[in-house]
């Protein structure tokens, strides 16, 4: 039964089919669209591909959006969507955010994505989830599985935004990430990308003394393979998190069906 994965953020739509409803299930095919072609998938990528049976997915880019993916999928297979809010409790985690459906589904999703792949690994842990998108996200997971709180910072693309918005002498190119920048552009984009290692390895320590032991760290998103040369802390960068993380909710909820 074969079931398709939607992962709509607020730069792209991620997509991926899987054979089955089920963690681990093999990789059909898949895609990532920007937001404004999305009127293109069923005409395009969609258009030779046999219907899927299911579609599971999460959005947090807005109503609009959301709908511009449902025509879509009524237009290629007449399918019908079916997507993921945050809960009190999902797949082993508990969701501690003072309002649990307002967290984005995004992040509940990576989480629950990075739970089963560590306890895959090896016994249960406390973890550091990063998503490093349009937004970073940086969550904490204490060792039975409860989200403790995260950060939101703004991303690459929205700190350079912002500072060239907000100033008269910072128009320049994408620069390099060096220890000690000599140049607008390098000063720039090293500014920016240890911002967010520097708020990574901050949860780590909150972690590691809020929980006493040493937490693992996962980075998914569209920039994380920006960030990965620059940090200094053991983590695995896993591309598939929230795709992980959807499987592992279709199984629960496919299977119940
Ligand atoms: N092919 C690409 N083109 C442009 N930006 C990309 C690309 N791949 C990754 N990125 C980076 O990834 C970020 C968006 O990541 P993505 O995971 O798609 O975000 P979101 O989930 O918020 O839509 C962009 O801000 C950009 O820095
Ligand atoms: C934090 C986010 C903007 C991240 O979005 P992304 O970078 O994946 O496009 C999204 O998860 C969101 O809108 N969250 C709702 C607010 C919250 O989680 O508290
Ligand atoms: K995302």
């Amino acid at each position: 039964m074969s079931v398709l994965l939607i992962d709509i953020g607020n730069t792209r739509l991620k997509w991926a089919v899987h054979a089955d409803p089920r963690p681990g299930s093999p990789v059909l095919d898949h895609g990532a669209e920007f937001l404004e072609n999305i009127e293109q998938l069923a005409e395009g990528p969609w258009a030779g591909m046999a219907a899927p049976k299911r579609m599971l997915g999460c959005a947090v880019a807005g109503d609009a959006v959301r709908r511009r993916a449902e025509e879509q999928l009524e237009e290629a297979w007449d399918l019908r969507a079916q997507w993921v809010y945050a809960t009190a409790a999902e797949c082993g985690l508990t969701n501690g955010y003072d309002h649990p459906g307002r967290l984005g589904a995004d992040r509940w999703i990576a989480m629950i994505g990075a739970r089963q792949r560590l306890l895959a690994e090896g016994p249960a842990r406390p973890m550091v989830v990063v998503m490093v998108g349009t937004a970073v996200t940086v969550e904490a997971v204490d060792e039975a599985g409860r989200f403790l709180g995260g950060f939101i910072l703004p991303g690459h693309g929205i700190m350079l935004r912002a500072l060239e918005s907000g100033t008269a002498g910072l128009h320049v190119p994408t620069g390099d990430v060096r220890e000690f920048p000599t140049n607008t552009s390098d000063a720039l984009t090293s500014g920016g990308t240890y911002a967010i290692a520097g708020a990574i390895e901050r949860m780590v320590q909150h972690v590691r003394r809020h929980c006493g032991a040493e937490p693992a760290c996962f980075m998914t998103g569209g920039a994380g393979w920006k960030m990965a040369p620059h940090m200094t802390i053991p983590f695995e960068l896993v591309d598939s998190l929230i795709f992980d993380g959807l499987l592992e909710i279709a199984a629960h909820r496919f299977a119940a069906a």
